[in-house]
């Protein structure tokens, strides 16, 4: 090797990363104080020294780092900043110091609102009160309670009205309309009419909330119901005095237009609601059955029916999982995203298929993801679930790494398959380029798998 001078400006910027990675917090300090524009640079390695003591787990330094106005956004070679290493080799806390003005893709997804692993359909915004269910006397009273509020769902879609007019597809467009007691209590008498208990809203209504009146926040917050109907719709929806309204066509697309808030309440409401639909008699011995415990569960009115004694999963609101899957390209650069036939032109998105009885989630990734795309599949990491209320899915979100990389489509199901590269993935998420593929909308899982794994540094 020749001899190597170092300038003496290189020796001190050296000297400075070496201290950092080191957890050396006085040095650095000192360093910093005498030449403050070390802050940023970047040595041979290209690491930054808030990214050398994040790799190291060296809090303080990455503190005073921060502290005395470090970039925490700037990358290194292969696009990580100080988060996705610290998130890498797991020191919580400074992937948390990091993290603390906007998660690791903040820079990336600017306005991104959902927090981490809280997927769309997923926010409880009520308190299901589950032993409440049985206590008819209270849910008589409160079916009648003037604060309680109603939600008119028809054909299985609930009644929303839209804020805008042009057409939008914006998360936060559509909003639920909400009904009292005299507004619908006609319905609820009719036999056709399904009712069932949503639970307690967690937080005071914004009406109650903003009431100065003391012993009015007192009062247990507002109970909410769903009714499902099959009056006609047009009629329903004069009982609003609210304009433009209507029960969206396609829930795929429409209930994505919701709040978190409400498509949480609508996740559930939805479920159960199409449960009653689906299975008016009795699985078991095809009798009558009746509705119980606030419409979370349905007996068979045939007292020597078998459904009766033990466990019958028959008389309870059915959930099917489902595995949804991205599946890494054991180069660890690539992913696996496949097309059906029905999706729009060019939309291609994670593999998915039910689980199946007496299977594992991993079997399940490993023989969907085989069947639908002819790629064998190792190692499978759960991520994230998401209720998907189409009818009643559970949509369980895993990471899997590829052991083959031939694809076989499934003709049936799927119409293409393709390996993409980490940067046309990452064109398409956040810079909306829709020249090579086009990703699902963000509040579906699939969405959020992509960008949890482009989040997820493979290669430090
Ligand atoms: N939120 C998200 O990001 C995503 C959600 N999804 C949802 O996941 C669900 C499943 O995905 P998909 O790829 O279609 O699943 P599969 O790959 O398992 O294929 C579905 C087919 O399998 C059959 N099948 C087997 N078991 C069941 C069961 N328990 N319930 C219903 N059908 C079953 C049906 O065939 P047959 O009709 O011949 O009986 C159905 O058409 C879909 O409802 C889809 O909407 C999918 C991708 C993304
Ligand atoms: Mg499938
Ligand atoms: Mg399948
Ligand atoms: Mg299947
Ligand atoms: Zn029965």
């Amino acid at each position: 090797m020749t001899s190597l001078q170092l300038s003496a400006k290189e020796e001190m910027l050296e000297k400075f990363l070496d201290a950092a990675a080191r957890g050396d917090l006085s040095q650095v300090s000192t360093l910093l104080s005498n030449a403050p524009s070390l802050i940023n640079q970047t040595g041979h390695s290209g690491w930054t020294a808030l990214m050398l003591a994040a790799r190291n787990g060296h809090h303080h330094v990455a503190e005073k780092l921060l502290l005395l106005g470090c970039d925490k956004f700037s990358v290194n070679s292969s696009s990580q900043t100080a988060y996705d290493i610290a998130t890498f080799w797991g020191h919580r806390h400074i992937a948390g110091l990091l993290g603390r003005a906007a998660d690791g893709c903040g820079r990336i997804l600017p306005g991104a609102d959902l927090h981490p692993h809280e997927n769309y359909f997923s926010r409880e915004t009520l308190d299901r009160q589950s032993g409440r269910r049985t206590d008819k006397v209270w849910l008589e009273a409160k079916q009648s309670d003037s604060e309680t509020v109603y939600l008119l769902f028809s054909n299985l879609s609930p009644m929303v009205r839209t804020q805008q007019q042009d057409g939008s597809e914006a998360q936060g467009d559509m909003k639920l309309c909400l009904f009292r007691f005299e507004e619908v209590k006609d319905l609820l008498l009719k036999p056709s009419s399904v009712t069932i208990f949503l639970g307690i809203e967690k937080t005071k209504s914004p009406s109650s909330s903003s009431s100065s009146e003391k012993a009015e926040s007192l009062s247990e917050p507002p109970v909410w119901f769903a009714i499902n109907t099959d009056e006609d719709a047009a009629a329903l929806l004069e009982r609003c005095r609210e304009k433009n309204c209507s029960f969206p066509r396609s829930p795929n697309r429409d209930l994505l237009k919701l709040s978190e808030e409400e498509a949480g309440v609508v996740a559930q409401a939805r479920s159960v609601l199409a449960w009653h639909s689906r299975y008016s008699f009795c699985p078991t011995c095809g009798g009558a059955t009746k509705m119980e415990e606030g419409g979370y569960k349905r007996s068979c009115l045939n007292s020597e029916c078998r459904s009766l004694q033990g466990v019958h999963n028959t008389c309870y609101p059915r959930v099917d999982p489902v595995v949804i899957m991205l599946v890494i390209h054991p180069d660890g650069n690539q992913c696996l995203l496949g097309r059906k036939k029905v999706f729009p032109v060019g939309m291609f998105s994670c593999l998915a298929g039910f689980v199946e009885p007496g299977e594992t989630l991993e079997e399940a990734v490993r023989r969907e993801t085989e069947e639908e795309s002819g790629v064998t599949v190792g190692p499978v990491q759960y991520v994230s679930c998401q209720p998907w209320p189409m009818p009643s899915n559970l949509m369980i979100g895993c990471l899997a790494v590829a052991v083959s990389t031939d694809i076989k489509v499934d003709e049936k199901e799927i119409e293409e398959a393709r390996w993409f590269p980490r940067q046309q993935v990452i064109d398409s998420l956040f810079r909306g380029d829709r020249s090579v593929f086009v990703i699902p909308p963000r509040q579906t899982i699939a969405h959020q798998l992509v960008r949890h794994w482009i989040c997820m540094n493979s290669n430090l």
